[in-house]
């Protein structure tokens, strides 16, 4: 595991690290070599000025290493002047999965070097095992790089910083199977244990996970169709769902299940891993609830797998939407034992009128929702997200139109699949 592994900086020698100056510009790469390189010019755009720190969080436990994370982030943000940017940072293993460790680079520019300070209290009661680099320029036009360790010898060893070639795929695209998307439910049911002795919250849910398969039916007699809605928030899903089920006299679901919904808040607040662990097993107790349903009735759901995996998929992989991994990646494959519902339909409105919309609907959003607003590239990144998920792909319908108009659109694309009768023939 991280920490193990990574105690000493000849350790870090096999890894490139990746800074990403800002969400639009091609992140800059650059790994850590006993000798000099003669071409480094490319880093002088990180590395120009002022002290510059990295920070890691090192935790052989991978729910304390996410929340560490999460901590340390929060405390830098916190403590850090004006005038110091702080940036998120990675280091990794060129195109090995599951090699990602995130932590964040620090660009002093203050000549007190007040961030030295900030970086030294969190190392004193920061979270377990805070790993931090110091970036030095020399006069000749090398930086080097040394470790703020415990150890003498340690602290004495540098190495040079020189620039490493951008990796085959994004490294933010390297962590995403169970940590971010989870393809079986034991793993996302494996995570929520592993959190129950600090987030008591864990237990009620996986009770609530047994419950529910133990009711399930997983016969796989003829069933009725099941349709998901799915879209970014405010394209009208709540609004078509609904009429769907008088028309259809269909049964409606939604993911997160009601069950799940006074555990919403305070799962949300965790991070990722925790937090899609949470929104996955949702999904599986949902699966639960349609196979009964569908075998006396149509199924309508509220959002399902898709939207999991597309807002888990665009929070994960960071930088421009090109990052996001192609058609046919592993990452946008259906979870071989989450049931598959028979159509998807993904909800599409230009972003102008989703805004008329969230506006005049005036609840109040998911701090996820806030990001869709401000972050136009989240955003993009879902909604691409959403499309490239295949087996079953989502099938994108123009919302635009009025509610009773969107309504016969898909009733005309449920029954030209489905020969489905509307309510009043039956
Ligand atoms: N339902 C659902 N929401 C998720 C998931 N992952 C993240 N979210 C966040 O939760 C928000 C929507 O939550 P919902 O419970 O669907 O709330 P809602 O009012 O039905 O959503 P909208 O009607 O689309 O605004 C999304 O916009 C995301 O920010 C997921 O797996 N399922
Ligand atoms: N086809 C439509 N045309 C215009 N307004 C709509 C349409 N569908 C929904 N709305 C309105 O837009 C707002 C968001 O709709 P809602 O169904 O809650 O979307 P979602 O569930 O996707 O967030 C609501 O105020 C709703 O009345």
């Amino acid at each position: 595991m991280a920490s193990r592994s990574l105690s000493r900086l000849a350790q870090w020698c096999s890894r490139v690290f990746m800074v990403e100056i800002n969400q639009k510009t091609e992140p800059i790469y650059f790994s850590l070599s006993s000798k000099p390189s003669a071409h480094n010019t490319e880093l002088g755009a990180l590395f120009g000025n002022g002290k510059l720190f990295s920070v890691y969080a090192l935790c052989d436990d991978r729910i304390q290493s996410a929340r560490s994370h999460a901590q340390l982030k929060n405390t830098l943000a916190e403590n850090l002047p004006p005038g110091c940017e702080l940036l998120d940072s990675a280091a990794f293993l060129p195109d090995i999965k599951s090699s990602l460790i995130k932590g964040f680079f620090l660009q002093d520019n203050s000549a007190l070097s007040s961030a030295e300070r900030a970086v030294t209290q969190l190392q004193e009661k920061g979270p377990v095992g805070l790993c931090v680099f110091t970036y030095t320029r020399e006069e000749n036009g090398q930086y080097l790089c040394s470790a703020v360790a415990e150890e003498p010898a340690e602290r004495e060893r540098k190495y040079y910083v020189i620039p490493a070639p951008a990796p085959q795929r994004h490294p933010s695209a390297l962590n995403i199977r169970n940590s971010d998307v989870f393809y079986q439910m034991e793993d996302a049911y494996k995570v929520l244990q592993e959190c129950c002795d600090i987030i008591p919250e864990s237990k009620a849910v996986l009770e609530l996970v047994t419950e529910q398969q133990l009711q399930s039916n997983n016969s796989h007699d003829k069933r009725f169709p099941v349709v998901v809605i799915e879209g970014l928030d405010a394209t009208g899903k709540t609004t078509l769902t609904c009429s769907l089920q008088k028309a259809l006299g269909a049964v409606l679901l939604k993911s997160p299940p009601h069950c799940l919904a006074r555990f919403r808040q305070h799962f949300d607040a965790e991070p990722p891993l925790i937090r899609r662990a949470f929104y996955a097993l949702g999904n599986y107790i949902t699966a639960a609830q349609i196979a009964r349903e569908s075998s006396h009735a149509p199924v309508i759901v509220d959002r399902y797998w898709h939207s999991t995996a597309a807002y888990a998929i665009a929070t994960a992989v960071s930088g421009r939407e090109e990052n996001l991994p192609a058609v046919g990646s592993e990452i946008y494959e259906w979870p071989s034992d989450l049931l598959r519902p028979s159509l998807v339909l993904l909800l599409s409105v230009s972003p102008e009128e989703r805004l008329r919309r969230l506006t005049h609907r005036g609840l109040d959003k998911t701090e996820e929702e806030s990001q869709l607003e401000i972050n136009h590239l989240f955003r993009h990144k879902v909604d691409e997200a959403y499309k490239k998920i295949q087996n079953p792909a989502c099938i994108v319908v123009d919302a635009s139109p009025s509610p009773e108009h969107v309504l016969q659109q898909v009733l005309y694309l449920i029954r030209s699949k489905y020969n489905l009768q509307t309510q009043d023939h039956q």
